[in-house]
């Protein structure tokens, strides 16, 4: 059995490792791939997401593929995890296979950094899958040209969900992973703290009228990606997305937006989350959620007022205290000018 063995953090797993075992298979005349994931990388100072939620993720990205395997035995030795330890256990519980090490060019590049990579090259063989192109080519090397996949999981962590299978999208939206680095990846640093701070409030509401939370952390985290668009842009979207609010001021747009580039960017179908956000500034949504990130965007304790009085009111009884912050808010957006 020839088998190949991708290795890697998979935070998350993507479309680009998928596309890498399905060409080494053919390419390389391998019989399997394993995919192997790290309990900690070497060179990568990154906190990763927790190993166990990791293999889930890749369990079902693997699941359609025969001749893919999840390896899981760098979660019983030594962090951080070495190549070379990896190897020698394998070859020592798997004398009569041949093993290929796979690597994208990013790491052939960092290849002098490995640990006894001199011995490590005279055990397994290597081979280089193209990311940005091979520059130098060496002996004893296998290389794989006229590969291209632009996936990476830095990009799937900032928001690229459409590089990733579906059921991995459904864990990631189900338990709110990478949120934080979506919003901080569309949101400017100011924004941002907003949606922290906001967010945190919608998940105090939302545990004390038995909403869920982790809906509430994720629509929270969420609600504001649409808001640095210039007028302009947001009314090409306006005017393909939602005709009907075209007459609305366009500081209102983003709701609408956001709730769109939820479903259409990252994937997200959650009706009571995408209702939640489509409604965060005009405050029509009809659910709990939706009621609960209204008033967390206004009363967002981060903004600096005292919001003693309206958070008490909101989380003792929820549609009383929508009301007065709605009636607070109106308000406000008739000082401002805004048409709602
Ligand atoms: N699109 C790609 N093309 C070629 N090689 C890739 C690609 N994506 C990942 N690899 C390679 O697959 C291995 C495992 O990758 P890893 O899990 O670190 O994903 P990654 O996308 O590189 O992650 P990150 O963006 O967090 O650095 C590495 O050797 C990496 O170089
Ligand atoms: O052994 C090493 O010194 C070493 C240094 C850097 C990376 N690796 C391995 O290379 C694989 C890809 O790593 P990464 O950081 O791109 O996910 C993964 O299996 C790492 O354990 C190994």
């Amino acid at each position: 059995m020839k088998i190949g063995l991708l290795g890697g953090t998979f935070d998350p797993i993507h479309n680009g490792h998928l596309a890498i075992a399905k060409t080494a298979l053919k390419r390389l005349g391998l019989d399997q791939v394993w995919f192997i994931p790290s309990l900690k990388t070497p060179l990568k100072d990154r906190e990763l997401t927790p190993f166990e939620l990791r293999v889930i993720m890749m369990e079902k990205a693997l699941r359609p593929y025969r001749k893919m395997k999840l390896c899981l035995i760098e979660k019983d030795l030594p962090t951080p995890s070495y190549t070379i330890t990896t190897v020698k256990t394998l070859k020592k519980q798997y004398p009569e296979y041949d093993f290929v090490w796979i690597i994208g060019d990013d790491q052939y590049a960092n290849l002098d950094q490995w640990k006894a990579v001199d011995e490590l090259r005279r055990l397994v063989q290597f081979a280089v899958f193209s990311r940005q192109g091979i520059a130098v080519k060496q002996p004893g090397f296998q290389y794989v040209e006229n590969f291209s996949h632009p996936a990476s999981s830095t990009a799937v962590r900032q928001g690229a969900f459409k590089d990733v299978p579906k059921a991995v999208r459904q864990v990631m939206l189900e338990t709110g992973l990478y949120v934080e680095e979506i919003a901080k990846a569309y949101c400017n640093p100011r924004r941002y703290q907003h949606c922290v701070t906001m967010s945190a409030l919608a998940v105090e509401l939302a545990k004390a009228h038995g909403v869920n939370p982790r809906k509430a952390y994720v629509a929270g985290m969420l609600h504001d990606l649409a808001k640095g668009l210039d007028e302009e842009t947001a009314r090409g979207w306006i005017e393909v997305y939602w005709p009907q609010a075209r007459d609305q001021a366009w500081k209102i747009w983003h709701q609408y937006i956001g709730a769109t580039w939820l479903k259409t960017r990252l994937y997200l179908y959650d009706q009571e989350i995408l209702e939640a956000v489509a409604w965060h500034t005009t405050g029509e949504g009809k659910s709990d959620l939706a009621k609960i990130i209204y008033i967390a965007d206004k009363i967002d304790p981060g903004r600096g007022y005292d919001i003693t009085r309206q958070k008490a009111v909101c989380l003792q009884d929820l549609d009383q205290g929508f009301r007065l912050i709605q009636q607070e808010q109106k308000a406000y957006l008739r000082k401002e000018g805004l048409n709602v």
